[in-house]
């Protein structure tokens, strides 16, 4: 089916179809940790996470002795990833595959059934324009390498069963495929976030992570100018996208107070004007930490995604 036709098919007033959100990015560049709070705030009863690493064409064992890695399309059933996104933009239940990062096998598959929200996760969710046909709201998860790389060689070594050699012995051999198939994902991102020191402020190692959310005119975005008005920890800054055209710069300093923070949240929230309170639970990090930055971010995609919502057609 052809790209245009989803795009048709998806604003007919024909019945409810979920919101699509696709969060893409490089591995460890921290797109569950993000979609986990996403969750835990709307509830697995409204909110479907699917990872789109789970169409692997090959299980581990196998893809050693494969010339690409888990990176490349060819390594990947792109086609079949491209029409279960088809199918759950337009409220469809699929059967999807399932890969187990634990023992890196290809296992049973899963039924999933659309909620009335859709998180896709992954390595190439934005690769094909069929793909993207199929998102609301889209976002690139873009850390400095040097911060990836790291929080990779943690993660696997602690989750995956990987020593830190092998580890950095596959990215160097992930690296022509990275530039290749994943980063160019980011040009097609409505929201490309940077976790990681913001240039030209002294972050000293360690230091809490800080935020540079890029906010590209693809969406409509929450009027923002007052809600940092004010601030000492957020800056909104309009920038040079990397085509030359005008893009809206946040930056959210790791070092925030909670109490800026809260009013920040609430702000925003309140650009919702719903009946519900704030969602608590947001800006959980994996070993138990919580950033305000992270929560930040999420209230910002809870709201694209609440106001989608708000929009689209009735049953
Ligand atoms: N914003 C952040 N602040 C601090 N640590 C983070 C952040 N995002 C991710 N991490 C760390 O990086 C690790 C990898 O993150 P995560 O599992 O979310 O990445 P991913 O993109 O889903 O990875 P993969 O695609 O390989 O499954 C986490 O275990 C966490 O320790
Ligand atoms: O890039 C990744 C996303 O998590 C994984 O490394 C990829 O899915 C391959 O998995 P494995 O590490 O089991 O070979």
């Amino acid at each position: 089916m052809p790209h245009r036709i989803v795009h048709m098919l998806r604003a007919r007033d024909t019945g409810r179809r979920p919101v699509m959100l696709a969060i893409a990015g490089d591995s460890a560049a921290g797109k569950t940790t993000l979609t986990r709070g996403l969750v835990e705030c709307l509830g697995e009863d409204r909110m479907t996470a699917v990872c789109v690493d789970d169409y692997h064409r090959y299980d581990r064992e196998e893809r050693r002795n494969k010339p690409f890695t888990a990176l490349h399309p060819d390594c990947n059933h792109i086609e079949v990833m491209e029409q279960h996104l088809q199918l759950l933009a337009m409220g469809e239940p699929i059967l999807k595959p399932v890969y187990d990062h634990g023992s890196g096998r290809l296992v049973r598959p899963e039924l999933v059934e659309p909620r009335d929200f859709v998180i896709v996760e992954g390595l190439l969710p934005l690769y094909s324009k069929m793909a993207r046909a199929c998102f609301d709201i889209t976002v690139y998860l873009d850390p400095p390498e040097e911060q990836r790389h790291a929080w990779k060689v943690r993660r696997d070594t602690t989750r995956r069963g990987y020593t830190a050699e092998q580890v950095r012995e596959e990215l160097r051999r992930r690296e022509l495929e990275s530039a290749a198939f994943i980063r160019p994902q980011r040009r097609h991102a409505d929201i490309v976030v940077r976790f990681g020191p913001l240039a030209g402020r002294d972050e000293p190692p360690g230091a809490p992570l800080s935020a540079e959310l890029l906010l590209r005119p693809t969406i409509d975005h929450p009027e923002l100018d007052e809600v940092v008005r004010g601030a000492d920890a957020l800056h909104l800054r309009l920038l040079r996208d990397t085509d030359g055209r005008p893009v809206d710069s946040l930056h959210v300093h790791g070092d925030v107070s909670p109490e800026e923070a809260e009013i920040v949240k609430k702000a925003v929230w309140e650009r919702l004007d719903v009946d519900t309170p704030l969602p608590g639970g947001l800006g959980g990090l994996a070993d138990g930490d919580r950033s305000d930055p992270v929560a930040i971010t999420q209230l910002l995609l809870l709201y694209h995604l609440i106001n989608a919502d708000r929009v689209r057609p009735a049953s």
